[in-house]
């Protein structure tokens, strides 16, 4: 041991046992390389896919060979409800009564759904779906109709996505109909706050980021010298350099049908107009390609908590430069990816091949294991849709911003794309929000904004405030309103991002990496966390006074290893650490997964417990 043990020292389970056998030693390429052996357990995890009518485009002209999984039937396992009605105690059912009785039991599984989540994309008719199977036209009408009018009593929409014909069970059989729908609570019935999803948008440096999200929020086209990026950058210097170099935040607004709001009128200062008529909106979080703003990109990664990461890459320049840093974090924080391979209209037929084929051979590097899944059709889009959550599949987009070519593909994704954490589960308990970002408003006072991580929060409710940089406390504040995308509201829960204003704070007591929590949590800063790391690319050997910025959730800050249970590490090592944070004291939630990164050195890992008291800081080790 090197120096002092880390009090306890649970088995690394967190992290991958392929750890070990991290080959990712090098520049960018050893990155992604040793996040794939860290993250095989995820790869390896089962994709459940059955065959079915209808879905499964095979890749053709000319592109790589990917894989394309045909749609998977999830949802509610209906026949139980048929064996109930059998297992009755009396007499058989006839036909007529079990598909009635199915028809029940599926309404009442899609209530309880949209009432806990909001939205759900349903398969009715097929096996593992919702509701009796083996439908006839006129049957699966009767369904379709009874399905509207019970979620319209919800305040929810129907909107068939596709019907479709099935394989007939037996020769000579008629072909079972089935239809896939999407059923969402409009917005005026979810207490005026519609249902979110985040996307960070990664990928190298002018691969197009930026364009995709102004050209998808603002519902334009560019015109290839950076004309729809104009419209979406936050600083003047943006805008004459033409590169990103902060966090935004774009939304895209949809109806409870999925149609777009945002048009061409559409501006952050009227944003509040279009998010109260939405039912559902995306967070667009546009990252920052160029290396020299990477902490600023990983900060964007960790801080805003986003559902899922959508990879950008230029058709005609491939996989390069910081594509793969950004896909290593967001493998690391096991965020599920998507890939957008855009400017098409600038890369002839085997420029696009080639890039192409450098990304599906990263997808299949040892433990990133994602089948790459080229989306041609609506079919593919929800077939992706459905298994994102999963994280094994790797949906692949062809776009150009400029002729607008896939763009279709994408609204719709976004537009089926479920939220990946059961947030409803977590609005019941003690909130805590988490802040990004702080702001003095003019006539408002102090506004803090960032995500609620569990709970519910309205205007007027106390909840304290900390870790204060000087002593490390937290300190009992109120809370004046409350703006969700600068919208006023009365109420925000788990799940969404919100602005709030405090009463008697003044700015410099606000910072970035607070939190405000529920004083029933009694919560405590720490100088010091343990924690089960890997090491994924170092030249040399990482010890005890070893420093590296520690990027956990909003928490930003540089801190040195004073001890960890093995005398040195290497590429590719786990070990239980314990580092101490350099300048204050930080609120850490035990679970939370973190990235570290200092020059070439790179590491993944899992807090495991915080140790010492924010009133005795530690003397230098
Ligand atoms: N022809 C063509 N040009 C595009 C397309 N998408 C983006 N561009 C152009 O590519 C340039 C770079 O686009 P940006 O959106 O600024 O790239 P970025 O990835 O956001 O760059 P950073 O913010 O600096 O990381 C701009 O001039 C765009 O007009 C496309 O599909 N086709």
């Amino acid at each position: 041991m090197a120096s002092a043990t880390p009090r306890h020292r649970p088995a690394p389970h967190h992290l991958s046992k392929a750890a070990a056998a991290g080959d990712g030693v090098g520049d960018h390429e050893g990155w992604a390389e040793g996040i794939a052996s860290l993250t095989a357990e995820q790869g390896g995890a089962a994709l459940l896919m059955e065959e079915s009518a209808g879905a499964g485009v095979k890749a053709s002209d000319g592109a790589p060979a990917v894989t394309t999984p045909t749609l998977a039937s999830e949802g509610v396992a209906a026949a139980g409800a048929a064996a109930a009605l059998r297992g009755g105690g009396g007499a058989p059912a006839t036909p007529e009564e079990e598909r009635r009785a199915l028809m029940e039991h599926a309404l009442v599984a899609l209530e309880a759904e949209v009432a806990t989540r909001g939205e759900v994309v349903a398969d009715l008719g097929a096996a593992g779906g919702y509701g009796p199977t083996g439908l006839g036209e006129a049957q699966l009408a009767e369904l379709l109709a009874a399905v509207e009018a019970r979620m319209a009593a919800l305040g929810a929409d129907v909107t068939v996505l596709r019907q479709r014909k099935l394989s007939p069970p037996a020769a000579g059989a008629p072909a079972p109909h089935a239809a896939d729908v999407c059923i969402r609570r409009r917005g005026s019935a979810s207490g005026g706050t519609p249902l979110e999803v985040r996307v960070a948008i990664i990928g190298n440096v002018d691969s197009g980021k930026s364009t995709m999200v102004g050209v998808l929020t603002r519902s334009v086209l560019d015109d290839g010298r950076g004309s729809a990026r104009a419209r979406v950058f936050k600083h003047s210097h943006e805008a004459d350099t033409g590169r990103t170099s902060s966090v935004g935040q774009h939304t895209l607004c949809l109806d409870s049908r999925g149609a777009i709001l945002n048009d061409a009128a559409f501006r952050t200062q009227s944003i509040a107009d279009y998010v109260a008529r939405a039912a559902k909106v995306v967070t667009l979080v546009d990252l920052a390609g160029h290396e020299k703003y990477f902490r600023t990109t990983s900060y964007g990664l960790t801080a805003h908590l986003p559902d899922y990461a959508c990879l950008i890459v230029g058709a005609n320049a491939g996989v390069v430069g910081m594509a793969k840093e950004h896909l290593g974090v967001a493998l690391a924080l096991r965020i599920p990816a998507f890939f957008v391979i855009t400017k098409i209209d600038l890369a002839p037929e085997h420029v696009l091949r080639h890039t192409l084929q450098g990304l599906t051979s990263i997808l299949k590097k040892p433990g990133v294991r994602k089948r790459a899944y080229l989306v041609r059709t609506t079919d593919d889009v929800l077939t992706c849709a459905r298994h994102m959550h999963a994280d094994a599949l790797a949906p692949i987009f062809l776009t150009s911003s400029v002729t607008g070519q896939g763009l279709d593909l994408v609204r719709l994704f976004y537009n089926l794309l479920p939220q990946r954490h059961n947030w409803h589960e977590r609005c019941g308990e003690a909130a805590e929000f988490i802040i990004d970002e702080t702001f003095g408003v003019p006539g408002v006072g102090t506004v803090v904004a960032g995500t609620v991580k569990r709970g519910a929060l309205s205007p007027n409710c106390t909840l304290l405030l900390g870790p204060d940089i000087g002593d490390a406390s937290f300190k009992a504040v109120q809370v004046k309103s409350i703006h969700y995308k600068r919208l006023p509201v009365g109420l925000v829960v788990a799940g969404q991002t919100a602005a709030l204003a405090l009463k008697k704070v003044k700015r410099h007591q606000v910072r970035k990496g607070m939190v405000l929590v529920d004083a029933a949590t009694a919560p405590k800063a720490s100088w010091e966390f343990d924690a089960d790391i890997a090491i994924l690319t170092h030249s040399s050997t990482i010890a005890p006074r070893y420093q590296a910025v520690i990027h956990c959730e909003i928490v930003r800050q540089a801190a040195r290893v004073i001890a960890m249970d093995r005398e040195r590490l290497r590429s590719g090592d786990r070990a239980c650490v314990r580092f101490r944070f350099l300048n204050h004291p930080e609120f850490l939630t035990p679970g939370t997964r973190f990235v570290f990164r200092e020059g070439r050195t790179k590491g993944i890992g899992v807090v495991v417990g915080t140790a010492m008291s924010p009133t005795a800081p530690p003397a230098s080790p």
